[in-house]
This record gives C-alpha cells, sequence and structure tokens, in this order.
C-alpha cells in the first residue's frame, strides 16, 4: 500500500503566499511604468542596497572586475562556458530550416530567426548564480541573438566578481549590476538608461518568476523559472545517503524550494529520512533547507517503479533525479519533467553547475507544457510563401473565394478573387510590362 512518510504544507498557505507575492509584483511594475529610472533606482537600494550612478557597467569597470576573480576560478567558468556552447551548438544545428513544393509553382518555407534584443536574467540576490550567466547568454549568442543585455543583482550591495567575468565571458552586450522586478521590469518597458528587449529569459526567485509571467505579452519571456525544485525516484539499489545529499542540494537553493523523494523501497525512505535529519543542522545555508525540507519536503513510499514514475509525473518537477536499478526506464516511462538525471553518475549539481545542459528549467508544473531554456527560445520560427504557377494562383483563389464566403470573410474573399480573375484573364502575372 502507498504510504506517505512525509508531508508538506497544506496547498491553500502556498496559494496565500504567491497571491502576496502577486500583488507586489504589480505594485512595483506600476511604479516602474510611471515613474522610469527613478523608480528602478528606489527598488535596487531598498531590496539589494545599491544605488550606483550607473546600473550598466563601463568596459573600464568590467575589466577591473575580472581581474579580481582567481585565475582557477576563469578557467572553470571558460570550461563550463565550452561545455555549455557546445550543447547549445548541437541543438541549433538540429533545428531545420526548409523550403517545400507543396502543389506546382506553391513554394511554403520556414526559417528560425533570432531576437534583435534579449534580456539575461542571472539570479544572484541571496548568493552568486554564476552559472546562470553561462545559460542564459552562452545560449544566446549561439542562437544569434545580436544585442543580449544581461542583468544580475549585487549581493547585499556587494558586487558579485565571478558572475560579472561569467557574463562579458559570455558575450554579454551590456552587463548592469540590478535585479529583482526592477531589472525585469527594465528590460520590459525599457527605461531612459536600459533599452527594452524583445525577450527575456533566465530563472529568479518567485518575485523575479512572476515579474516575467505578468510581463508576457508585452515582452517574450523563454519560460516559468523559478524557485527549484528536486524530485527522486529511487528503488532498494540507491544509496540512502546520496539520495538525502541529493536532496538537500536543491533544498539549499531556497525556503520555497520542494524535495520530494518518491521510492519503492520503505527501509530506503526511513534512512534518507534519518540522513537529512543529520544533515541539516551542518549545512552552511541550512537557512534555506531547513525550511524548505520542513514546509516542501515529501516522501511517498509505493509498491512499483510504475507507481513512482506515474505519481513523479503528477509533480512536473523540474529536475527528477532516477536512482534505480534501470534508470534508463524513466526515458519511456515518464513525460512531465523539466530535466531527468540518469544513475548514480551524475546529479543536478552536474546539471546545474558543469555538464553542458541548460540548468534554466520550467517550475511550478510548466513542465507539463515546455521543456528548459535552449537555442530555440531565442528563435522564431517563421514561416514564408511564394506562388510561383498561375494554375495555382488561380485555383487557391477560388478555393479562397469559396472558403472565406463560408465565414462571411467578404474582404478576404476578394483577395482569392483577384487573383483567380487576374491570372486566368493574364492580366495579373509575376514580370508586369
Ligand atoms: N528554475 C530555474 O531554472 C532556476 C535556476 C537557478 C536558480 N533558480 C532560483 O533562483 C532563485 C534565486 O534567488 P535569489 O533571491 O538568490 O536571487 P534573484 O536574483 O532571483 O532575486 C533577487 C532579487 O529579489 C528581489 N527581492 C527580494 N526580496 C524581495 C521582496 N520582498 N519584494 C520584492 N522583491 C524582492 C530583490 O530585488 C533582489 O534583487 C532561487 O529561488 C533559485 O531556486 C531557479
Ligand atoms: N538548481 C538550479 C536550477 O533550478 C540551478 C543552479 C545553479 N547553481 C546552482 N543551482
Ligand atoms: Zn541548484
Amino acid at each position: 500500500m502507498p504510504k506517505v512518510l512525509k508531508s508538506a504544507v497544506p496547498v491553500e498557505q502556498v496559494a496565500a503566499r504567491r497571491t502576496d507575492v502577486a500583488e507586489r509584483v504589480r505594485a512595483i511594475i506600476a511604479d516602474i511604468r510611471e515613474r522610469g529610472d527613478a523608480a528602478v533606482r528606489d527598488y535596487s537600494a531598498k531590496f539589494d542596497s545599491w544605488s550606483p550612478e550607473s546600473f550598466r557597467l563601463s568596459p573600464e569597470q568590467v575589466d577591473q572586475i575580472v581581474a579580481r576573480v582567481p585565475a582557477q576560478v576563469l578557467e572553470d567558468i571558460r570550461f563550463v562556458q565550452d561545455q555549455v556552447r557546445t550543447f547549445a551548438r548541437h541543438q541549433r544545428d538540429s533545428l531545420r530550416e526548409f523550403e517545400v513544393e507543396t502543389l506546382p509553382g506553391v513554394h511554403l518555407g520556414q526559417k528560425h530567426v533570432p531576437v534583435a534584443a534579449a534580456g539575461a536574467y542571472v539570479p544572484g540576490g541571496r548568493y552568486p548564480l554564476t552559472a546562470s550567466a553561462h545559460m542564459t547568454i552562452v545560449t544566446a549568442k549561439v542562437a544569434g541573438v545580436p544585442r543580449v543585455a544581461a542583468c544580475t543583482p549585487p549581493i547585499r550591495g556587494e558586487v558579485p566578481d565571478a558572475t560579472v567575468a561569467a557574463m562579458h565571458l559570455a558575450g554579454a552586450d551590456e552587463i548592469y549590476l540590478l535585479g529583482g522586478v526592477q531589472a525585469v521590469a527594465a528590460l520590459a518597458v525599457g527605461t531612459e538608461t536600459i533599452g527594452r528587449v524583445d525577450l527575456i529569459a533566465g530563472p529568479g526567485n518567485a518575485y523575479v518568476a512572476e515579474a516575467k509571467r505578468q510581463l508576457f505579452g508585452e515582452v517574450g519571456i523563454d519560460l516559468f523559472a523559478g524557485p527549484t525544485e528536486v524530485l527522486v525516484v529511487a528503488d532498494q539499489t540507491a544509496d540512502p545517503f546520496v539520495v538525502a545529499v541529493d536532496l538537500l542540494s536543491q533544498a539549499e537553493h531556497g525556503p520555497d524550494s520542494p524535495a520530494v523523494l518518491i521510492t519503492t523501497s520503505e527501509a530506503v525512505a526511513r534512512e534518507v529520512l534519518d540522513h537529512v535529519e543529520a544533515l541539516l543542522p551542518g549545512m552552511p545555508t541550512r537557512d534555506f533547507a531547513e525550511p524548505a525540507w520542513r514546509d516542501h519536503g515529501e516522501i511517498h513510499v509505493v509498491d512499483s517503479l510504475d507507481e513512482a514514475f506515474a505519481l513523479a509525473d503528477t509533480y512536473a518537477s523540474e529536475h527528477v533525479q532516477v536512482l534505480t536499478a534501470e534508470p534508463r526506464q524513466a526515458l519511456e516511462k515518464m513525460r512531465d519533467y523539466g530535466a531527468l538525471f540518469l544513475g548514480p553518475g551524475t546529479c543536478v549539481s552536474f546539471g546545474d553547475k558543469v555538464i553542458g545542459t541548460n540548468h534554466v528549467l520550467p517550475t511550478r508544473g510548466a513542465a507539463r507544457y515546455t521543456g528548459g531554456l535552449w537555442v530555440g527560445k531565442y528563435l522564431k520560427t517563421v514561416t514564408y510563401q511564394e506562388v510561383t504557377n498561375s494554375e495555382s494562383s488561380v485555383r487557391l483563389g477560388e478555393v479562397c473565394g469559396r472558403a472565406a464566403r463560408v465565414e462571411l470573410f467578404e474582404g478576404h474573399a476578394r483577395s482569392g478573387d483577384v487573383r483567380a480573375a487576374g491570372f486566368r484573364r493574364g492580366e495579373l502575372s509575376w514580370n508586369p510590362a
């Protein structure tokens, strides 16, 4: 019989917190629309103790910051950016542009055009999320975005040196030390000093994710990528200590980060619970991990792996770590997740920091309808058409006239009529004299 060994806080409590966040974000966006840069400055001072002369870093400031970063850190940034770039290039090369002739002289085509300007949000209010610079900016540049305006918040008034270095090395065209709703809103609506962009990509806390959600439409967004989530599917072969470490590795992101275990082994579940309790007090980030585990930690014991995968799908979790004897089964059995981590040889932290797949992933159920950030999110898949055969123009014009009139669209019908009649009588041609 399925059993719940640990459950999370009731959904109503979570919903109430979300409503509160949504209202605050709405008020900040409205204020920035009205007062522009002055409001941006006020919120940056309030939330991040940061109110410089200019939020944009000059090339000289960037050079000074990069010079402060230890050589090993820069080498690691370059290594990881190479991994991210390699994977992103494969994604780009997998995209097909084509033109097909569907009727004589009827040419239909598809192209992928990068957005002209993208905002790359690199989070970091609580701790530096340097790796998000690789994920957002390198990927945008592989997609061919000409203007990438990248924002990251200072951390309690301090410049995140490694993150700025990563933004620079990734190829950002503009770097702003600005975070939160104020950064997202400025990029979306444009202020005197920050030019508006066409699309904003990147992860963030509940405020950042909600700001992107509210501004969607006025600006494009990559996906809903809010507070981190992890779900582990484990059988009796899993090492309970590894499971506990992996759950806490993501719970440390913040007090609103869910960590869920679904296992077929009650013995593993009980050991995991003990390890988590033992590990938590020694975690330097326990201020985030403890409330996350207390309020959003769950342990479910189920009867079979099929049941485990089916239950896991209902969470549509951002990350799913599979620690079972045959982890690749998950590729067939699961549908709803941001990314899968198969077997004990890899982990969510590899995806977060080093391996090369993109760590900007859907949260709060968005994995039901989207995958994570990738080259394609910066591209617009557009179509075009051309007809170079008069008989086809006549035929399409006649069908168009009839089809449009069924829907009472007389204006549309006439566009079809003039082509049908014009090409039939030879009054229309491709090279008019
Ligand atoms: N889903 C993903 O792909 C993914 C990837 C990486 C990180 N994340 C998430 O990103 C988040 C990073 O969080 P963070 O806080 O360190 O950085 P952040 O950059 O997302 O947010 C920092 C900003 O939050 C704003 N803020 C803080 N308190 C506020 C309040 N009370 N009202 C309004 N605005 C407020 C501040 O303006 C600050 O600049 C974590 O939740 C992490 O889980 C998600
Ligand atoms: N786990 C985060 C995605 O939700 C990504 C990340 C970056 N650094 C640490 N973690
Ligand atoms: Zn992480």
